[in-house]
């Protein structure tokens, strides 16, 4: 069974770093199942539902069953359509049934931070994305949680990003 991975960014705390994003999830593909591929659309607002709809209905597995039947529901939906409410329900059920929370954390995010909390909350394996030439200083609340197995912050590069998620996933096999 392929892992599901949950990716977060930022979004509404500012957009500038969506392409880094797309392209980070483009090699989080080859690892698992991305569930939030929106994060990394440039145009996030029109993301179309549909296309994950046709995804899901793909999995033929039972357990997907329900989903199927919500993601239904969303169909043809935009994500500017959805109310505050159904984003944040859809999101924690993405992140529930993830088993990694890989976050971008270089741009600030209030949602990405409370992705990170719920995630240790229900005890995701996390990894924490962050670019100190920005010059900006990464939390204490998120550097601090660092345990060196189920929660890991890297400072990197872009450059970087494939060798440390080989080794990120590698270790988790
Ligand atoms: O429209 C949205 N869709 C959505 O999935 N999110 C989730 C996924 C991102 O990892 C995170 C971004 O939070 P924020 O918008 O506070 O930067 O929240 C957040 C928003 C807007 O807050």
């Amino acid at each position: 069974m392929s892992r599901k991975i949950y990716f977060a960014g930022s979004i509404r705390a500012g957009r500038d770093d969506a392409d880094l994003y797309a392209r980070l999830i483009e090699q989080l593909r080859q690892y698992g199942k991305v569930l939030t591929e929106h994060v990394g659309n440039s145009s996030v607002e029109k993301v179309n539902l549909l296309k994950k709809y046709i995804f899901t209905c793909y999995e033929s597995h039972l357990q997907h069953f329900v989903m199927v039947v919500r993601h239904k529901q969303m169909i043809n939906r935009e994500e500017k359509d959805l109310s505050e409410k159904e984003i944040h329900d859809r999101d924690m059920e993405w992140l529930n049934e993830s088993d990694y929370l890989v976050a971008e954390v270089t741009q600030p995010s209030l949602g990405v931070g409370y992705e990170i909390g719920r995630a240790i909350d229900l005890k995701k394996t996390v990894l924490c994305l962050f670019r100190p030439q920005t010059g900006k200083r990464l939390s204490a609340m998120i550097r601090g949680a660092e345990n060196e197995s189920t929660f890991i912050v890297k400072d990197y590069k872009e450059s970087e990003a494939p060798s440390i998620f080989k080794e990120f996933f590698k270790e988790e096999l």
